[in-house]
């Protein structure tokens, strides 16, 4: 590189670091200034505020005056929001203002643009000329699609064309000029090298500087309701998703915000790998949940929810226990999109017949009966939709309870509710109801209630000592009514969560043993093999208020097709993080769901490990069919980044059709078998190698089990012998730390690690042919070494790798 060309980069990094300086310290006596008046407005917040309540007038004139404030106050602090969010994101642009360069020649122009990019936007002070541009600005897109030559990009006004001239990558840390090249091709191989050949780390990190052409599409597609992307192990699926969100809300900065973005991750523990990508790029995190902590929300109190884990736990140890298959052929079902028609028809057949209802009862009697809350039902007009009929039952109920309260007050349980109160507990009760009574009346506006309020009040305070447990008629109704109220308020809270419908009879009443009653129920729905089996096993779990993770989703579905669907139409956009463990049912769920959101779902179904997976690309995708193909975008991505070239070529060739992976061409050491006669011998190497693989650097460290119980086996036989500082991950693990664990395959997905160690890859733990895709995972977190342990015979999917792509040690 000549040396005038690297004094013009260094000078032009001094000059926008020094103007950098003085912009922050421009902000910042403003930052502490908005801070402090915010701070002070809230400090004085009811001082400012003229609070009386004792007229109409007086009381509007509080409502404008508390209305002002907060006015005033929430102004004062979006303003200091934002012009914090502006220091911190200079102050970030201080440790690196740029990583990129694009000459751009406009066509038409006489010269070509120099444009500087980095992680957000640094106007000079002019307002007119941008030292750096954000990374997200259309322009900024050339510097990720093409290489220099012939290129254009999108704006709002159109395409613009023109000529790149240059393409140039910077290495600055901490403020400082490391190094820069010119790339040709892609983004520089060579800045990727280095990014890719780091140490896996405990939390994610961001890619802006080096995301290649085909994640770019994926980034910036803003057109799809639907984006699917089919993406190898380690393509950098999780990656694009973060970045694009970042993306999301930079562009519609205006309209769309953090929290109407939400992330559907494997575990709670993926939640935490991902959680800094976003602040990291100057951004608020999006919501982020599973899909089980929304079953749980909605379920968790009436019902023991089997997880995901539990259930693939199953799956894989269970193989000789009673009803197994017919298990596996449930979740199947149950997973499918013919199930969710049969549901729908079902409910159909439901609003003419078949209803179920918990009788409504009091104190051991029977207000209503389910016949007659059955009869009621019925009655109403059968052009009124299910939900609608239940939301008319409800209200009538809750009259009809009205008038059970008002027969009450006189019942002998009142009269010895009120004899049961000695004096002091009189007053107390009496003051407490009282209270109650004006949080609780409904229907009076607050200063109707008030006004009561303070009449009561002062009766009770006029009455003097003496007078005031010689209660008179009225005030002793009003005791009546209270004690009466209260006692109906846990039956009327009951009615108004729809306790009255027997979701759980209604979901046990579908699954009849008869084939041919299943089939009348739901407009002749087939029923699948083993439906005998699949029905006691369903039911069985019914009964004892516990629900299979496979039955968990349709369940909600039933219970809301009655009840009427809760939908959420605030937020905009829906990211599935390995997205082909979802069934299609689900899919169909959250889309109804989230009715204004777009869907990313992000897969491969080369990792479909769990029963109820779902194709995402293809001709029978149930995923292109969810918002029709016209709607749908889908984009495959082949190259794999994460693991070492000879890691890739050794994985690949365990998948039918793996062959079309691509590896980035960084290189290590092959992956290496270890094969012993006892396992006691392959136990000992396992833990001379992991000590090895510690010294050599190797930050994190997985030894990838089966399932839990070879986890804990293997965690057992190594901490006896003598391995120390070694964690066991397992479902309740919440966060992720470097250092050496031992993990079960299904929780190490979506992760990855400096070194993986396969800790039985024999036939007895890998045989099936749905445990193919779970060594696969297992091997693909690995992102420089890659160890497997034999003892015995092999998994048979390793005879699919050629001898020379892999190191043997055979211990004999
Ligand atoms: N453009 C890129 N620049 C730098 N690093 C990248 C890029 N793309 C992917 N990576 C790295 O490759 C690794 C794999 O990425 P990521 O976890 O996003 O892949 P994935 O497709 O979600 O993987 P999997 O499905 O196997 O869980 C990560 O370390 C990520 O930082």
């Amino acid at each position: 590189m000549k040396q005038k060309e690297w004094d013009q980069e260094q000078n032009r990094l001094n000059e926008v670091k020094l103007k950098l300086k003085e912009k922050i310290a421009e902000l910042e006596p403003e930052v502490d200034t908005l801070y402090g008046q915010a701070s002070n407005i809230r400090r004085h917040f009811w001082e400012e505020v003229t609070v009386n309540t004792s007229s109409d007038e007086d009381f509007e004139e509080t409502f404008f005056s508390i209305n002002q404030q907060a006015a005033l106050l929430s102004e004062r602090e979006r303003t200091h929001e934002k012009r914090r969010q502006q220091w911190k994101s200079l102050k970030r642009l201080q440790q690196s203002p740029y990583f990129g360069r694009i000459d751009f020649k406009e066509d038409g122009l006489n010269e070509a643009d120099q444009v500087y990019i980095g992680l957000s936007s640094f106007l000079a002070s002019d307002g007119m000329n941008f030292l750096v541009y954000d990374w997200r600005t259309p322009i900024a897109s050339l510097y990720y699609d093409y290489s220099p030559g012939p290129a254009s990009y999108a704006t709002p006004g159109g395409q613009i064309k023109g000529n790149m001239e240059l393409k140039r990558q910077y290495q600055i840390k901490d403020g400082e000029l490391l190094n820069f090249f010119d790339a040709s091709v892609t983004i520089g191989d060579s800045m990727l090298q280095q990014v890719l050949g780091q140490g896996a780390n405990n939390q994610m990190k961001s890619i802006v500087a080096t995301i290649q052409k085909e994640q770019n599409a994926i980034i910036r597609n803003d057109i799809s309701r639907m984006l699917i992307v089919q993406g190898v192990a380690g393509s950098g699926k999780t990656s694009a998703a973060l970045q694009r969100a970042a993306y999301l809300l930079y562009k519609h900065r205006e309209r769309l915000t953090a929290d109407q973005i939400v992330l559907f991750s494997p575990n709670p523990m993926f939640n935490s790998y991902v959680s800094t990508v976003l602040p990291e790029l100057g951004e608020e995190n999006m919501q982020q949940t599973t899909f089980q902590e929304y079953l749980d929300y909605w379920l968790g109190a009436a019902m023991k929810l089997e997880d995901p884990f539990e259930q693939i736990e199953y799956v894989l140890t269970q193989e000789s226990a009673v009803g197994y298959e017919a298990r596996v052929d449930g979740i199947r079902y149950k997973a499918s999109e013919a199930f969710l028609i049969a549901l729908q028809k079902y409910a159909g057949w439901l609003s003419k017949e078949g209803m179920l209802f918990k009788s409504i009862r009091f104190r051991d009697r029977e207000l209503i009966t389910s016949k007659q809350l059955y009869e009621q039902f019925y009655g109403y007009d059968a052009s009124v939709r299910l939900a609608n009929r239940i939301i008319l039952l409800q209200e009538w109920v809750l009259k009809e309870l009205r008038k059970f309260a008002r027969n009450e007050l006189s019942a002998e349980w009142v009269d010895k509710e009120l004899d049961y109160l000695d004096n002091e507990q009189y007053v107390q009760a009496y003051s407490e109801i009282l209270k109650k009574f004006q949080r609780d009346e409904e229907l009076f506006d607050v200063s109707e209630r008030y006004a009561k309020a303070l009449d009561r009040a002062n009766k009770f305070t006029n009455q003097g000592e003496d007078q005031i447990f010689d209660f008179s008629e009225q005030q002793e109704d009003l005791l009546r009514q209270m004690i009466v109220k209260e006692h109906f308020k846990p039956l009327r809270r009951m009615v108004k969560k729809m306790k009255f419908v027997d979701v759980n009879g209604l979901y046990a009443q579908l699954f009849d043993e008869e084939g041919s009653v299943y089939s009348r129920m739901t407009e002749g729905a087939d029923v699948p093999a083993n439906w005998p089996e699949i029905c006691r096993q369903t039911k069985e779990k019914l009964g004892n208020k516990e629900l299979f993770y496979e039955d968990a989703t349709p369940y909600l579905f039933l219970k809301e097709l009655i009840e009427g669907s809760r939908m959420n139409t605030i937020v905009r956009h829906i990211f599935v993080d390995e997205g082909q463990d979802y069934s299609p049912f689900q899919y169909a769920f959250l889309k109804k769901l989230f009715p204004n959101a777009r869907m990313t779902v992000l897969g491969d179904f080369g990792q479909a490990i769990f029963t109820q997976s779902s194709k995402l690309g293809g001709g029978d995708s149930p995923l292109i069919k969810l918002y029709g193909e016209e709607n749908t975008t889908l984009i495959p991505l082949l190259q794999s980044y994460r693991s070492t070239k000879e890691i890739v070529e050794f994985t690949r060739l365990m998948l039918p059709g793996g062959e079309e992976i691509i590896p980035f061409e960084r290189h290590g050491k092959k992956p290496l078998i270890t094969t012993a006669g006892s396992r006691e011998a392959l136990l000992r190497q396992l833990v001379h190698d992991l000590e090895s693989l510690k010294a050599e650097g190797n930050r994190s460290i997985a030894v990838i089990a089966k399932n839990a119980a070879e986890s804990k086996e293997a965690y057992e036989a190594l901490t006896s012998s003598g391995m120390e500082a070694i964690r066991l991950v397992t479902t309740e693990t919440l966060t992720f730390e470097s250092g050496i664990m031992v993990i079960p395959a299904y929780l190490a997905k979506g992760v990855e690690f400096d070194a993986v160690a396969i800790y039985d890859a024999s036939s007895e733990s890998y045989n099936r042919e749905s445990e193919r895709k779970l060594i696969y995972t297992a091997c693909t977190r690995a992102m420089h070494q890659l160890q497997l342990y034999i003892c015995g015979e092999w998994a048979p999917y390793l005879n699919a790798v050629s001898r020379e792509l892999y190191e043997l040690q055979a211990l004999g």
